[in-house]
C-alpha cells in the first residue's frame, strides 16, 4: 500500500494520525469524460470520443468502486467495446500489481506492466497521489481519461449508446435531483462509511462512522420495504452504487471492518434487494467473492496481521428474491 510522490513510489499506509484517527479518502485526480462526440464533459478536457475498442478499463474485482464500472460495462452492453484488465487481489507494498498467478487476475493486457502505478506515471511521470482502481485508459492518446468511478459510470450510461444501441438509462433526467441526495447519504455513511469504520484508528473515529452506517441501513430497509428500488419502480445508478457495498457486507465489512451491529441477512428487504441485483442479467459474472474476501483480509495487515482468511457465512445469492411483489411507493 502506498502512493506516488513526484512520480516516485512510497510505501505508506493511510495517514490517520494527523486526522484524529479518521480515514479521509483522497479526491480522484483524472477527471476527463468520454462523450458521444468528443466534446468536453462536466470536468476535464475534451477529445475523448466514444469509439469501439478505443478505451480500456483497469479494475480490481475486490474494489467496490471499480465494481460499479464493471457492472455498467456489463449492463450497458459495453463488453465487446471496452477491454478489461484485472489486478491481483493482494495489494501489498507495491500497491496494485499485475501479477497474474492468481485465478481471475489477467495481468496488464495492454502493456504488460508490472504495477498499476506504472500506468499512472505513463500518463503523468511526476504524478503525486494514490494509485487507485478503477482507471479508464484511452489507447489513442495514451492517457488516463478518468479514475473516478462515479463519473465513469455516467459516461458508460450514455456516451456509447450510439455504438451499442443500448439506451437503458440509469441516470434519467427527471430523477437526477432526487438521486443526488440519496447518493450523497449512501456515499458518506454506507459506501465510504464502512471504510471510515474499518480504517479508524481511534474509538471516537470508529464510533463516528459506525452509528451513521447502521442508521442509514435502517433508513434503507424502510425505503426498500415500500419501494422495489431506491427511486421507486425504476432501477437507477443509486441502486448499483449501493449494491457494491451490500454484496461485500457479510463476507467482509461485518467482521473485517467491525460493522457488526447487524448482518445484511438480518435486513429482509435489503437482503432480497441485493439478491435481485445480483441476479440481474450480466451482474453475477462481475462478482468475484474469492478476490473480494482475499483482498481485504490479506492486504490490510494492520487490521488482520496474520492474514488469516476467515471461513465466512454460506450465503445463497441465487435464492429467489420475490421483489416483484414489493409495492410501488404510494
Ligand atoms: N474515488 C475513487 C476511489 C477509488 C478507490 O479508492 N479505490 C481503492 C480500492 S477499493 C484503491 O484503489 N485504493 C488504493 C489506495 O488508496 O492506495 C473512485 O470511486 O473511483
Amino acid at each position: 500500500m502506498g502512493l506516488l510522490v513526484d512520480g516516485k513510489w512510497q510505501d505508506k499506509w493511510y495517514d490517520t494520525k494527523s486526522n484524529d484517527g479518521r480515514f479521509a479518502r483522497d479526491e480522484a485526480k483524472f477527471r476527463n469524460w468520454v462523450t458521444a462526440d468528443g466534446t468536453a464533459g462536466p470536468s476535464g478536457e475534451g477529445g475523448f470520443k466514444a469509439e469501439s475498442g478505443r478505451y480500456h478499463l483497469y479494475v480490481s474485482y475486490a474494489c467496490p468502486w471499480a465494481h460499479r464500472a464493471l457492472i455498467f460495462r456489463a449492463i450497458k452492453g459495453l463488453e465487446p467495446h471496452i477491454g478489461v484488465s484485472v489486478v491481483h487481489p493482494e495489494m501489498l507494498s507495491d500497491g496494485w500489481t499485475f501479477a497474474s498467478d492468481y485465478e481471475g487476475a489477467t495481468g496488464d493486457r495492454l502493456f504488460g506492466l508490472p504495477f498499476l502505478r506504472d500506468l499512472y506515471t505513463r500518463d503523468r511521470p511526476d504524478m503525486t497521489g494514490r494509485v487507485t482502481v478503477p482507471v479508464l485508459w484511452d489507447k489513442q492518446s495514451g492517457r488516463i481519461v478518468s479514475n473516478e468511478s462515479s463519473e465513469i459510470i455516467r459516461m458508460f450510461n450514455s456516451a456509447f449508446d450510439g455504438i451499442t444501441g443500448n439506451a437503458d438509462d440509469y441516470w434519467p433526467q427527471d430523477l437526477r435531483a432526487a438521486i443526488e441526495p440519496v447518493n450523497d447519504r449512501i456515499y458518506d455513511t454506507v459506501n465510504n462509511g464502512v471504510y471510515k469504520a474499518g480504517f479508524a484508528t481511534t474509538q471516537k473515529a470508529y464510533d463516528a462512522a459506525v452509528h451513521p452506517l447502521f442508521d442509514s441501513l435502517d433508513w434503507l430497509e424502510d425505503r426498500l420495504s415500500a419501494n422495489r428500488y431506491l427511486m421507486g419502480d425504476r432501477l437507477t445508478e443509486a441502486d448499483w452504487r449501493l449494491f457494491t457495498t451490500l454484496i461485500r457486507f457479510d463476507p467482509v465489512y461485518h467482521l473485517h471492518f467491525k460493522c457488526n451491529r447487524r448482518r445484511l441477512v438480518d435486513y429482509p428487504a435489503l437482503w432480497a434487494y441485493t439478491r435481485e441485483l445480483y441476479q440481474w442479467p450480466g451482474v453475477r459474472e462481475t462478482v468475484n467473492f474469492d478476490h473480494i474476501v482475499r483482498h481485504y483480509h490479506f492486504s490490510h495487515d494492520m487490521i488482520n496481521p496474520n492474514r488469516i482468511i476467515p471461513v465466512n457465512p454460506v450465503l445463497d445469492h441465487d435464492e429467489p428474491h420475490g421483489r416483484e411483489a414489493v409495492q410501488k411507493a404510494a
